[in-house]
């Protein structure tokens, strides 16, 4: 179960760009909201607030003002036992894939949970395995397809059994036949999972969906509501040019 209890994000911007007066700005107004949905989907255009949201749920961001707690635990206060439990895909792997292997990099991961250094190799080769990338354990990352590189991103993060996965865009650089298997292996999770998306037929596919317009949420409820919403912003909004 993830909490919100009035969670603000603020930070300090240089109004005039060269650092003399500075200004409180608001990325996330106060949401409270108790989320305990295995599928929650977090919409809303460009730039609105949906990673800064996402990221509080792990303590990359954390609460200026208000809390949030996951399975009880406090993000501020209990940050490291937060992050063990909560687990965290980005849109682009490069920014989690930081071994020179495929096995190298889900071994690393299996240090978190203390998994014997001898044993280590072999069971990120059974992961790999269960994720399809058994026959690219030792091919160097960099020589992954950006569907493949995912795919071993959602695999390192799976294997450190997180109770909570919270992915932030994690199909949109991926093409209509990788985006479907991302899909599938994240809809077939047994974990709760918190999806930040542009894509409005996963949204549609989550049992519930916050939409995130100009830093606070604005719709919180099923599906069908939630996308007719967001498409209701859209149709409003100005031209972002
Ligand atoms: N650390 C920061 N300092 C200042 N501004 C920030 C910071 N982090 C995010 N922002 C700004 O806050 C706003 C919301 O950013 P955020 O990344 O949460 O939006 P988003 O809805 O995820 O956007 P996108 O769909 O484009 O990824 C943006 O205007 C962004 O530039």
């Amino acid at each position: 179960m993830i909490e919100f209890d009035a969670a603000t994000v603020t930070v300090y911007a240089a109004r005039d760009g060269g650092g003399t007066t500075d200004e409180v700005r608001t990325l996330l107004h106060p949401v409270t909201c108790r989320l305990t949905e295995r599928r929650v989907a977090v919409i809303g255009a460009n730039g609105s607030g949906k990673s800064t949201l996402a990221r509080l749920v792990n303590g990359l961001a954390l609460p200026s003002a208000g809390s949030v707690r996951v399975e009880g635990l406090d993000t501020v206060r209990q940050g490291p036992a937060v992050r063990r439990r909560v687990g965290f895909v980005f849109s682009d792997p490069d920014a989690q894939l930081v071994m020179p292997t495929a096995v190298e990099d889900v071994a690393l991961s299996l240090r978190r949970l203390d998994v014997p250094a001898s044993e280590r190799a072999a069971r990120a080769q059974e992961i790999l395995a269960r994720f399809g990338l058994g026959g690219r354990a030792e091919v160097p990352v960099h020589a992954l397809s950006g569907g493949q590189k995912q795919l071993l991103a959602l695999a390192g993060v799976l294997a450190t059994e997180p109770s909570v996965l919270v992915c932030d865009e994690p199909t949109t650089r991926l093409d209509l036949r990788w985006q479907r298997v991302v899909d599938d292996l994240i809809d077939g999770l047994e974990q709760q999972v918190l999806l930040v998306t542009h894509d409005l037929e996963a949204a549609a596919r989550a049992d519930r969906v916050l939409v995130v317009d100009a830093g606070a949420v604005v719709h919180d409820g099923d599906p069908e509501t939630g996308v007719a919403c967001y498409r209701e912003l859209m149709a409003a909004a100005p031209v972002p040019w």
